[in-house]
């Protein structure tokens, strides 16, 4: 995998009335784990969702490997290798889970190929296959594998959301509160596949209040506040800070 550098400039939105951005600018060099973090309603959602094509941002740009991306469409974007995770999981509660998987992968594919591999029978389509079982497997979906999604336990959903992002490893992936309500287990598991996916080369975009999970993973924090950067660098220095901790408090 090559490329994976994002970078931000400028991002201004508001919600009717609501300025929920403003001027934020975040840079992420290439195989970064950056932590976006800060207090409830501090602007981390909006700030994915205007870098992935479902917000348009009133100003500002986007720009992946050098190239202006801002408002491209989020399926664009991940022909491109910028895929995101949702806070609130969205899976096919009536597939199975490997279904789940399947259509991700598929949507991953240009359309062309993708009416192909919808027609071809089950059987010949080996690599796909392979790889469907290799995610099962190293997101311990196996024993929920064959069930709709909508009867697997809260956890195992954001797995599936999780695993659904990678099914092609991503140049960048952007995490909104990837272990938020999952238990320790699945939060864990979690972890290590981030760290398992940075290792390979994406370059990742982590929104989370699991203060511990951002330190153990991150090599940067951007803190927002109030829709605008009020600290970044180091987690334990930024963390530290008088600023960061009042907004916590504040938030
Ligand atoms: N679709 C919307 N319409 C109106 N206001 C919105 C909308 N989405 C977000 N907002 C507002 O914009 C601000 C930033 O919200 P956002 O969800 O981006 O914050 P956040 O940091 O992700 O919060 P949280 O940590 O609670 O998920 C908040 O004041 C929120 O109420």
């Amino acid at each position: 995998m090559s490329g994976g550098n994002l970078a931000v400039r400028g991002l201004g939105k508001a919600y009717a009335g609501v300025r929920a951005l403003d001027d934020v600018s975040i840079s992420i060099a290439a195989g970064e784990i950056v932590g976006l973090i800060g207090p409830n309603g501090s602007g981390k959602t909006t700030a994915i969702d205007c870098v992935t094509g479902l917000q348009r941002p009133d100003t500002g740009t986007v720009e992946l490997d050098g190239t202006d991306v801002t408002s491209w469409r989020p399926d664009r974007l991940a022909h491109h290798g910028l895929v995101r995770t949702f806070q609130q999981v969205r899976t096919f509660e009536s597939l199975t889970v490997r279904h789940n998987l399947r259509v991700a992968a598929l949507g991953r594919r240009p359309r062309s190929r993708r009416l192909a591999d919808l027609v071809r029978p089950d059987g010949k389509d080996r690599a796909l296959r392979a790889r469907l079982d290799e995610l099962v497997d190293t997101f311990a979906l196996g024993p929920v594998a064959d069930r709709p999604a909508g009867q697997v336990s809260y956890g195992q959903r954001k797995l599936v959301e999780f695993a659904a992002a990678c099914v092609v490893p991503p140049r960048v992936l952007l995490l909104d509160e990837p272990v938020a309500a999952v238990n320790p287990t699945i939060g864990n598991l979690i972890r290590d596949r981030i760290r398992d996916l940075n290792a390979a080369g994406t370059t990742v975009l982590l929104v989370e209040h699991n203060i511990e999970l951002v330190v153990g993973l991150c090599h940067r924090v951007v803190v927002l506040d109030q829709g605008r950067t009020l600290a970044q660098g180091r987690p334990e220095e930024v963390l530290a800070r008088d600023d960061v901790q009042e907004a916590y408090l504040g938030g």
